[in-house]
Parts: structure tokens; sequence; C-alpha cells
């Protein structure tokens, strides 16, 4: 018997203290690493770190290296060598894009090239997961045993979390009640947790449908500003409402509505993506600027609600063939794409332009 959090529970853990400014040990390959995320990294921390034996390197993503002119020898990452007198600004500088343009000379930076970068990649993936900036403060680590055990720390061998990293978390049905809403009456909310502690997502299901058709279904991802502030910055909450009128008046439908803020970011990163679209990017632009993939959401969620409600083929309110794609290769057949078109004006029209340009969003 045993009380232990497995591996999945400490990744949670892990997560949570990054967020805190509390570090974390990685360890594989016979090495180990203490992890701060540079985000929430304090000067009090940053002294600590110093002071021990050992380069520590800022670890950022190959996105965030392209902005700033430095090397990416391991591919998707890159390991910033941090200069001698090393200061917290210069630690945020490189992490955060939000003073580019202010200050755009940051270098010339050094990146390391010797050795592996697994434990780097992990941090960066970890990271990303608590949704914070994609940089990470890796310092090497003699004795990871007994310097977690003297401080308390969360340990995650690499090799063990990796798979877990790029799964999906099975998703449990917790409750579901009646939910009566202007654009559909006969509605339901189903609340789904994953086993990972991540975040719920729900789903609105509008009257009965039958399950052995392709149901009328959209896969909505959060978006506060729009959905709840009606945002004139893109197009959600009209698309929000549409597609739950549209089931209201079939009088059948299911509307996934998944927490992957700002294309599975984060608000507080997506607000930084806005902040980078005032001073001119765009919205692919100012994710890559950040560090981020243009899209880091994971689709599979939807399928695995839909299949877990009974269904498996869908009549799909979209316009992103992305997601198309994902339910086909989910195992839900997508008998049908119905156009969202809706929501469009002066302020979000370059986004949609953006969208349809870049991102291959159909017209
Ligand atoms: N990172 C980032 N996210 C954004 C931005 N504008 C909107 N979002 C997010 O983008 C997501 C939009 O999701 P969806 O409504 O599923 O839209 P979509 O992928 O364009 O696909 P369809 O609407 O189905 O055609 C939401 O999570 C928003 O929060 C932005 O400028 N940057
Ligand atoms: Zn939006």
């Amino acid at each position: 018997m045993s009380f232990a959090p497995d591996i999945i529970e400490r990744l949670a853990r892990a997560r949570a203290d990054l967020r805190m400014g509390v570090p974390i040990v990685l360890t594989g390959s016979g090495k180990a690493a203490l992890v701060f995320s540079a985000e929430t990294l304090n000067v009090d921390r940053l002294a600590d770190i110093q002071s021990l034996d050992g380069k520590p390197v800022l670890t950022i993503t190959a996105r965030r290296a392209e902005t700033l002119k430095a090397r990416a020898y391991d591919g998707d990452v890159s390991r910033v060598v941090l200069p001698a007198d090393v200061s917290l600004a210069w630690i945020q500088g490189i992490a955060d894009p939000a003073d580019d343009l202010k200050s755009p000379m940051k270098g010339p930076l050094l990146s390391e090239r010797d050795g592996t970068a697994d434990l780097h990649r992990a941090a960066i993936k970890i990271a990303k997961s608590a949704q914070l900036l994609p940089a990470a403060i890796v310092a090497p680590l003699e004795d990871a045993a007994q310097f977690s055990l003297d401080n308390g720390l969360t340990v995650i061998p690499v090799d063990l979390a990796s798979p877990h990293l790029a799964a999906t978390s099975p998703l449990n049905s917790v409750v579901h009640a009646r939910l009566p809403m202007s654009l559909a009456e006969a509605g339901r909310l189903h609340i789904f947790r994953p086993e990972d502690g991540g975040e719920e997502h729900y789903a609105i299901e509008v009257g009965r449908p039958p399950r052995d058709k392709p149901v009328l279904a959209r896969l909505h991802s959060a978006c506060f500003t729009g959905d709840v502030l009606g945002s004139l910055k893109c197009d959600c909450g009209p698309q929000l409402h549409g597609a739950l009128a549209q089931m209201g008046s079939e009088g059948a439908g299911i509307l996934l509505y998944l927490n992957q803020e700002g294309r599975g970011i984060g608000l507080a990163n997506k607000m930084r993506a806005y902040s980078l679209q005032d001073q001119g990017f765009d919205t692919v632009e100012a994710n890559h600027r950040l560090g981020f993939e243009d899209d880091e959401r994971d689709f599979r969620i939807g399928s695995n609600i839909l299949k877990e409600m009974g269904f498996s083929a869908v009549r799909l309110l979209t316009n992103n063939p992305r997601k198309i794609a994902m339910m086909e290769s989910t195992g839900i057949d997508v008998a049908e794409r119905v156009p969202l078109k809706v929501g469009e004006n002066a302020h979000n029209a370059a986004y949609l332009a953006t969208k349809a340009n870049k991102s291959g969003h159909l017209l």
C-alpha cells in the first residue's frame, strides 16, 4: 500500500509549484536539475540559484530564440547561457517579449550545445502546461535525492512523465443538470473532470440528440474576453451564441465548451499576445514571439467527451480545418462541415483574415 502521489499527481503538484515560484526537480538520463519558471522567479531565489555549484541556463523555445537571434542547437529548445552579471530584469526580458521593441538589443546570446536537452525540454512542457511563459531556469544538481528531500521539492523523473505530458488525460463525468437557456430552452449542462488535476470542460446538450445519427456539434474554446465581455477583437461570442441558437432552433445539438483559453496558452498569455498585437504583430506572430506555437490546444479532449456521451458522428459547426482533421483522426466521423460565419466587425477583420491566410481557416 502506498499513499504517495503517482507521476500524474506529482505533475499536477509541479505545475502548481512553478506557478507559485517554487522550484521543482527533474531527473533523467543520469542527470538532475533544479527548475524554476522564469516568469515567477524573484530576486531572492535568483541569488540562491547563483550560490549553487554548476552553470544554470535559461531555457526558451526555438520560437522565442528565433526572435532573439539565439541559436537553438537542440531543435525545439535553446539553452541560453546566463551572463556573469545576470539580473532578474535580464531573465524576464528574455522570457517576456513585452519590451522587445523598446529594448531590442538583448544579445548577443550564447547558447549551450554540448550534452542533452531532455530535462530542459520537459521543463518547457511543464511550464506550458502550467500556462506560464515557456521559459525556465534549469540548474544542474549533483545529489538530487538529498537536495529535494532537504528542501521538500517535487521530483519528476522525466522518462515517467513524458508519456503523460504528451497524452490527453482521461475525463470523468461529474454531474449534469437541466439548464434552460434563452437560445435553447431544452438545455442540459454536463461537467467533465480530467484525472490529471487540469481544467474541467463542459458539454451543453440541447434536446436529446439520437446517438446513432450525426449530431450538430460545436467545439468551442473558452474565450473570456469574447464569450463574457463581448470583446470585438475576435468572433467567439457571436459564434458561441450562433451555435446555441442553431441548436435551439433544430431542437438538438451538443456544444463542447473546452477550457482552453487563448488557443491553449491561458488568459494571462493571451493578454500578453493582445499587448503585442497593440504593437503591430498579428495573432500568429504574437504567439510565436511569446515562444508558443500558433495553436497549443489539444482537440482530442473534444472527441473523448463526444465518445463518452455516446456520439460517433457529427455535423461540425466550424471554419477550422484542424478541428475536422482531429475529429476524424480520433475516430469521430465528420459527416458535414456546417460553416459558422458570424460576428465580423471592423476590429476583428484583420484577425479573421490572418486566421484565413496563416491558419488555413475556411471562408
Ligand atoms: N493566443 C490567442 N488566442 C486567441 C486570440 N484571439 C482569440 N483567441 C482564442 O482563440 C480561441 C478561438 O477558438 P474557437 O472559437 O474554437 O475558434 P477557431 O479555432 O478559430 O475555430 P472555429 O471558430 O471553429 O472556426 C479561443 O480560445 C480564444 O480565447 C489571440 O489573438 N491570441
Ligand atoms: Zn475570442
